[in-house]
């Protein structure tokens, strides 16, 4: 989700233009216990297009030296963060040494930045704002935050300039499907299977690549690649080195999908190699599905699925997020569930979540199990905001990102899925220090 930041002087009117833009009043967003905020953010969807709105102010500056200080570290850390600043400017102070500083430093930055006067309440003001051309920009914006004027232009001319979002945009694209193993455990039969079904409308394309051959087809009215290796039309009994040939083939096809499905022997059970290529396929932020197949020919009493649910859980245990599903190629068994997991593995590859959600689910998080100390000060988390998808990425903003302990980075990844799902696809946490010089 696109960021916009309002950075300005203390009392150009920022809160009240956040309110305005927000539509609400600010106090909605609790601070993390034991934390101080200096900044309101807030989720706005503006003619359907939603983004982040951040207020950066509430600094009390003592000096004038001070003043000057304070709006460079926050004009900069609004320059690392957002992706459009709006430059608030005060018409009754009029333009001062420190907004001229400002303003030179923002127009030396790579991302859009709005130049808004406030408090133009009326004719007068309207011409007094013309005095602020002498910051050297070519458009202002005149609003009065109070009044509500200009703020529909303003708002307009924000979203103009925002990124395109990524989330709907991307859930259209075709969604990749890697299908890998060793050789001998069913690929091509499978994927006879899964695009023999009347409901998947096939049409084989040439690969990309010489030893490949993708198949695209439409299912539930989406599109999908299927990626195929060349292992997949081998035949036969196969070799040492055909084996090693295979991962090179899976590491090269999972380069380019989405979804993995990694199919397991059920005779053969888990292997050193699919351990290795799932671990890369984690590594590389790619969703994946486990498929254990010939289910078929296993002998079965009452207690070995749970036995060989069990046994894949321990192997595979950086990957507790998977879907495990057990088919027979042969039979057919349970094959129609693929695509229908696969489907959900995609949304959740996909997924967006809000803001208010996610710094909800933290704020519960850290209150249950508040982060360390480190060099003697308790490590601070101040908000967090996803930052992608494919696979989904949440910016975390902390007081001291090098503080952050694996295990407790781990501990967030588990209450994030506790409070989403995210079934079958990792999650990335990349930790920011929220003040850097
Ligand atoms: N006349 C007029 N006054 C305004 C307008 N917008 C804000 N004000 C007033 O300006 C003062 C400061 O507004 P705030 O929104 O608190 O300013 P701020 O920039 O957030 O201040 P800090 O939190 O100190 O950074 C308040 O008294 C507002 O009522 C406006 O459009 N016209
Ligand atoms: N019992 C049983 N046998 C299966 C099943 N699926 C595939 N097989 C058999 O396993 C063997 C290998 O199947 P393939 O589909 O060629 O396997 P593959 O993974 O594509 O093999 P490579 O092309 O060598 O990579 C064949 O003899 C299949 O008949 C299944 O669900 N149950």
């Amino acid at each position: 989700m696109p960021v916009v930041a309002i950075v300005g002087r203390p009392n150009v009117g920022k809160s009240t233009l956040f309110n305005r833009i927000f539509g609400r009043r600010k106090a909605l967003v609790e601070d993390f216990p034991g934390v101080t905020r200096d900044r309101n953010y807030a989720e706005v969807t503006r003619f359907e297009r939603p983004f982040t709105l951040i207020d950066t102010g509430g600094f009390e500056p003592q000096s004038q030296e001070r003043l000057l200080q304070q709006m460079r570290e926050q004009s900069q850390l609004a320059i690392e963060e957002a992706d459009l600043i709006v430059f608030l400017l005060d018409v009754q102070q009029g333009l001062t040494p420190a907004d001229q500083e400002v303003a030179a430093m923002l127009r030396r930055v790579d991302k859009p930045v709005l130049f808004a006067i406030n408090k133009v309440d009326g004719e007068r003001q309207e011409q007094a704002a013309a005095e602020f051309y002498a910051l050297g920009v070519e458009e202002l914006f005149t609003v009065s935050a109070e009044h509500g004027l200009g703020i529909n232009d303003l708002v307009a001319n924000i979203l103009d300039r925002l990124p395109s979002a990524p989330g709907p945009a991307a859930a259209e694209e075709v969604t990749r499907i890697a299908v890998i193993g060793r050789p001998n455990v069913g690929k091509s039969s499978l994927v006879n299977r899964l695009l023999g079904f009347e409901r998947v409308v096939a049409n084989p394309v040439a690969g990309t690549t010489r030893d490949s051959i993708d198949t695209a087809f439409v299912y539930n009215r989406k599109p999908y690649l299927l990626i195929d290796t060349a292992g997949i039309r081998r035949k036969g009994k196969v070799s040492q080195k055909l084996e090693k040939f295979s991962v090179v083939q899976a590491l090269k096809a999972l380069e380019r999908a989405h979804v993995v499905i990694m199919v397991i022997d059920a005779v053969e059970g888990v292997t050193e190699q699919d351990l290795t290529v799932a671990g890369y396929a984690h590594e590389q932020g790619r969703a994946l599905m486990l498929v254990v197949n010939k289910w078929d020919a296993v002998e079965k009493d009452n207690q070995t699925l749970g036995r060989f649910v069990e046994d894949i859980r321990i192997n595979f245990k950086f990957l507790p997020y998977a879907p495990i599903l057990f088919v027979s190629a042969l039979t057919g068994q349970r094959v129609a569930k693929i695509m229908a997991e696969i489907e959900k593995v995609a949304a959740e590859y996909n997924r967006q979540v809000t803001t208010g959600e996610l710094n909800k689910a933290l704020e519960m998080a850290v209150t249950a199990h508040p982060p360390a100390m480190h060099q003697g000060r308790r490590l601070k988390i101040f908000y967090a905001t996803q930052v992608g998808v494919r696979p989904p990425s949440f910016m975390i903003f902390v007081s001291k990102a090098e503080g952050f302990h694996f295990s407790y980075e781990r501990y967030l990844t588990n209450k994030i899925r506790e409070a989403f799902g995210f079934q079958g696809t990792p999650i990335r946490l990349i930790f920011r220090d929220r003040e850097r010089r």
